[in-house]
């Protein structure tokens, strides 16, 4: 038996598929929505259209059924050109649009006596038209989530497969064609690929704007609806997973609990309109200090956290105090400033999330305690684990051109501290005698250096020196009072690390020492 396929079916089935997918898609589809399917049905309807005017060649004027026709075929190519571009949120020019289709008008009106011609010149417009379809999705691969985008690849690398070879076999003479709707195996091959292609890219393209919309909601139910960060269950997720590689790889993790001060005030004085407003800001304006690593999620009411992945009591500290400096140097809304206090924590590996976010909470009372606008840390209270030295709990304890105060007396002689502070980590608890022999060399250097301290501030003339002075006065007090702690045996290393590094290198070395820095003309 003589298996012959008919053109004019195959053309037929190939119209009612087309209409079948207008329809559909168009009816899913929503105005006003930028996501592909409108031009996407258009696209369909134009090609349904093309098709119709195609087969009623020698019915109808060689206007409608040569010009009007390639030009709808065209056309429906380049609207899937938009869809993409539209689903990608990219931008077409809109010479894409109306250039191809325009192009095979006026190519075509040359050879209306030659349907040969007309074949390459047609299928040349297509292949550039899909050549753009394929490298505007290939570009994009990896911004797409699920697996619609490989159906409709595979629908637009065949139809480009074909076309080209269509253009070829036409232009070397080894295919030829007395009529549109003939039986020659060119047609038929264009007919079955365009059959199977068309359903590639109609279900690929729905397929896919299903997977990113459930992708988009997914990502939505661990945003904070009012302000955009993450919310609560989704910062939980990201502690669990990086308290994992913390435990895992020893990476340092710290922890931000964010408080605005006084918010109640803004909401009784300007509305709880203009509250929501500042908490939006207020979001903003974190994002524009932490790193793109760091995660911000809301806690709940005007309390936030920043998770810091990789970040040692160091970095987390000066974070602190930069994120708190840039909540207070401008208003948030119209006229309206507000301040935060902050409490922080560097977890330990034997730290749970409950006991790590304690501590934090505690620095946050503290901070609120102190008089609000400061950032608090807290240190940790016992020895890290096994897996983690106290130096990688600490992170990054070593000198940096960033601490440079603009006097080389002083930085200097801050150097030696952070040399002996280091030392002191690096001791262990049995070492009794040499821990105690440590503290009274930090001790005595402490006092020399701030001896010094206080000469070049006066020298320099430095307004804050006075407030500057007592704070060591303070400092000096608190180390005697710890080494006759120490002499009586009484002294407990956490104790000892918590003045030698929280209070003297952090909150003294770097957040107190860093005012004057910009005065001696330091970093
Ligand atoms: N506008 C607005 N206000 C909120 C939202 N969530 C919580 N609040 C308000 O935030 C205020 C929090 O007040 P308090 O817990 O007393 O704290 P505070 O006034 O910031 O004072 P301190 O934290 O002690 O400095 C309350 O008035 C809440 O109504 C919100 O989504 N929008």
């Amino acid at each position: 038996m003589e298996f012959h396929v008919h053109v004019p079916t195959m053309l037929v089935l190939s119209i009612v598929m087309s209409l079948t997918f207008a329809g559909s898609i168009g009816w899913v589809a929503r105005p006003g929505v930028r996501d592909g399917l409108l031009p996407l049905s258009l696209g369909f309807a134009c090609h349904a259209v093309g098709y119709v005017l195609l087969g009623l060649r020698g019915m109808i004027p060689d206007l409608f059924s040569v010009l009007l026709a390639n030009m709808l075929v065209t056309g429906a190519c380049s609207l899937l050109l938009l869809a993409v571009a539209q689903f990608l949120q990219e931008r077409l020019a809109s010479a894409w649009l109306w250039g191809p289709a325009l192009a095979v008008v006026l190519l075509l009106s040359a050879y209306l006596d030659d349907i040969n011609t007309r074949v390459i010149l047609g299928g040349s417009v297509l292949v550039v038209v899909f050549a753009a379809l394929l490298w505007r999705l290939a570009r994009a691969h990896r911004r797409i989530s699920g697996r619609g985008r490989y159906l409709l690849l595979t629908g637009v690398l065949i139809t480009l497969v074909l076309l080209i070879a269509r253009v070829v076999l036409f232009a070397t003479g080894a295919a030829v064609l007395e009529q549109v709707l003939d039986y020659a195996p060119s047609q038929v091959m264009l007919y079955v690929t365009a059959f199977v292609s068309q359903i590639l890219l109609g279900t690929g393209f729905l397929l896919m704007a299903k997977e990113s919309a459930e992708a988009q909601a997914r990502h939505q139910a661990m945003l904070d609806s009012l302000t955009g960060c993450w919310n609560r269950a989704r910062i939980e997720a990201l502690v669990k997973y990086e308290m994992a590689r913390l435990k895992r790889y020893g990476t340092p993790l710290s922890l931000l609990l964010l408080d605005m001060d006084h918010f109640k005030l803004i909401n009784d004085q300007h509305g709880h309109l203009l509250g929501d407003s500042v908490l939006k800001a207020f979001v903003a304006r974190v994002q524009g200090v932490i790193r793109e690593t760091d995660l911000l999620g809301r806690w709940g009411g005007e309390e936030f956290v920043v998770l810091l992945p990789s970040s040692g009591f160091v970095a987390m500290t000066q974070m602190a105090e930069r994120i708190r400096a840039q909540v207070e140097a401008l208003p948030m809304v119209g006229d309206v400033r507000v301040t935060v206090s902050l409490g922080c924590a560097s977890c330990q590996s034997t730290d749970s999330w409950e006991t790590w976010l304690g501590r934090a909470d505690v620095a946050l009372y503290r901070a609120k305690a102190a008089g609000r606008n400061r950032a608090e840390c807290e240190m940790p209270l016992t020895r890290p684990g096994p897996g983690l030295s106290v130096a990688e709990s600490l992170g990054e304890l070593v000198w940096r051109d960033e601490y440079l105060s603009g006097n080389p007396e002083i930085d200097d002689e801050h150097r030696t501290l952070f040399v002996s502070a280091r030392r002191l980590f690096d001791l262990q608890q049995e070492e009794e005698g040499s821990l105690t022999a440590a503290a009274r060399v930090f001790v005595a250097e402490l006092e020399a250096h701030m001896a010094t301290e206080e000469r070049v501030l006066a020298n320099a003339g430095y307004p804050e020196c006075a407030a500057h002075t007592a704070l060591h006065r303070q400092l000096a007090e608190r180390a005697h009072r710890l080494l006759e702690a120490q002499a009586r045996g009484q002294l407990t290393f956490d104790e000892l690390l918590h003045f030698v590094v929280y209070e003297v290198t952090v909150q003294h070395l770097f957040i107190e020492d860093a005012k004057f820095h910009a005065h001696l003309g330091g970093a």
